[in-house]
């Protein structure tokens, strides 16, 4: 059966991006796309960053696929005026999307284009699991006179389902970070996880390192990890720095779950405002989260490797975008990957 995706191509390169992703699905299975202005582009239009029909849309949908949304044109440091960021919140908090997982696995061939030294980064396998429908993101903020304030609240409900996830994906160990040294829902976080590993995980070796430890040992000691469980927060940072293990931000993708409804999927860089328009951003993030899309969202598990498989071949024979190193363009890493799928 015709499955749905809700398309939101967003601003910046996302529609760059998007497009040939689209053609990579349309070869693996039959898909019917739902286009959907989203961010800025439906700020323009609609004055809101997420319509109400776009998020019902979204609802009805099988599967969520989004680029990226922002840019300068939409920068503004008035609460009272709209933002893009504030669609993409909203709609993973309207499908209950507690679960982001982002999967960093650095391939030989692009060893080199890490700043990092190849020694360090070989064997690097490692997953962070975001939590991403609370924390600082969510909480309460505001602003009165000259003081502004931004609040990290979780419920031990919200820890319990995210820390089950992690563990659920650690096949030997579990890394919780946190900075319980400081933060009392950190406190929390930290009770949760070591009550959560005693009852239902005693099996997966567990540790807890602080987030500044954490952001200095990916860099030093990434093999150290399998699995990362952490607040929303700290996963959006430390996983842009993983990013760098595989030689690019242009290569993470990512998978939210764990809603009743569709999951959706979105590369873990922006709109990348500074190379939008030009033809040059790197489609492959877009391209492994259509991977995950294919196993995650539809278990069409041959489907989703073989993509995984085409970006490799597609690496391992050279293709090098600017973000890279390389000249090669998006639709030359468009028509490489799919010459190898
Ligand atoms: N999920 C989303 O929609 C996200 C949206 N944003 C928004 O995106 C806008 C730009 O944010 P930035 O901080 O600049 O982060 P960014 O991730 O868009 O860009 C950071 C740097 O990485 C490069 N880059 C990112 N993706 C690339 C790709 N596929 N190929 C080649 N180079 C790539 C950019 O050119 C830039 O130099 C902001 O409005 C921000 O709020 C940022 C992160 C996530
Ligand atoms: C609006 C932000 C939380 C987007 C972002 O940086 C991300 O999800 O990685
Ligand atoms: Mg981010």
């Amino acid at each position: 059966m015709t499955k749905t995706i809700a398309l939101l191509p967003g601003d910046g390169i996302g529609p760059e991006i998007t497009a040939p992703t689209v053609e990579l699905l349309n070869k693996l299975g039959d898909f019917s796309f739902e286009e959907h202005l989203f961010g800025g582009a439906s700020i323009d239009a609609h004055g809101t960053a997420l319509t109400d029909e776009v998020t019902a849309a979204c609802q009805r949908a099988d599967a969520v696929l989004l680029a990226a949304v922002g840019g300068p044109k939409w920068d503004t440091t008035d609460p009272a005026k709209p933002r893009p960021e504030q669609g993409l919140l909203g709609l993973r908090k309207a499908l209950g999307l507690y679960a982001n997982l982002r999967p960093v696995r650095p391939v030989p061939a692009l060893y080199d284009a890490s700043p990092l030294k190849r020694e360090i980064i070989d064997g690097t396998n490692l997953l962070v699991v975001r939590e991403l429908t609370g924390g600082l993101y969510f909480g309460d903020r505001g602003r009165r006179d000259d003081v502004a304030w931004d609040t990290m609240i979780y419920s031990v409900e919200e820890i319990e389902r995210i820390v089950r996830t992690g563990f659920k994906a650690a096949r030997k160990k579990l890394t919780s970070v946190d900075k319980a040294n400081v933060l009392e829902s950190s406190r929390l976080w930290r009770e949760v996880v070591l009550r959560v590993h005693r009852d239902e995980f005693s099996h997966i070796e567990l540790e807890h390192v602080l987030v500044d430890n954490a952001a200095m040992q990916l860099i030093s000691n990434p093999t150290a990890f399998e699995v990362i469980v952490t607040e929303n927060m700290f996963g959006d940072i430390l996983s842009d720095e993983s990013a760098m293990l595989t030689g690019s931000i242009g290569l993470l993708p990512s998978a939210s779950l764990g809603g009743d409804g569709p999951g959706l999927f979105e590369p873990v860089h922006g709109s990348a405002p500074d190379i939008a328009g030009k033809g040059i951003a790197n489609p492959l993030a877009m391209f492994l989260s259509a991977a995950l899309l294919l196993r995650h969202g539809f278990a069409m598990e041959d489907e989703a490797a073989a993509v995984e498989s085409a970006v490799d071949r597609a690496l391992a024979e050279g293709l090098r975008t600017a973000d890279l190193g390389g000249d090669a363009n998006t639709a030359d890493a468009a028509a490489a990957v799919l010459n190898y799928l």
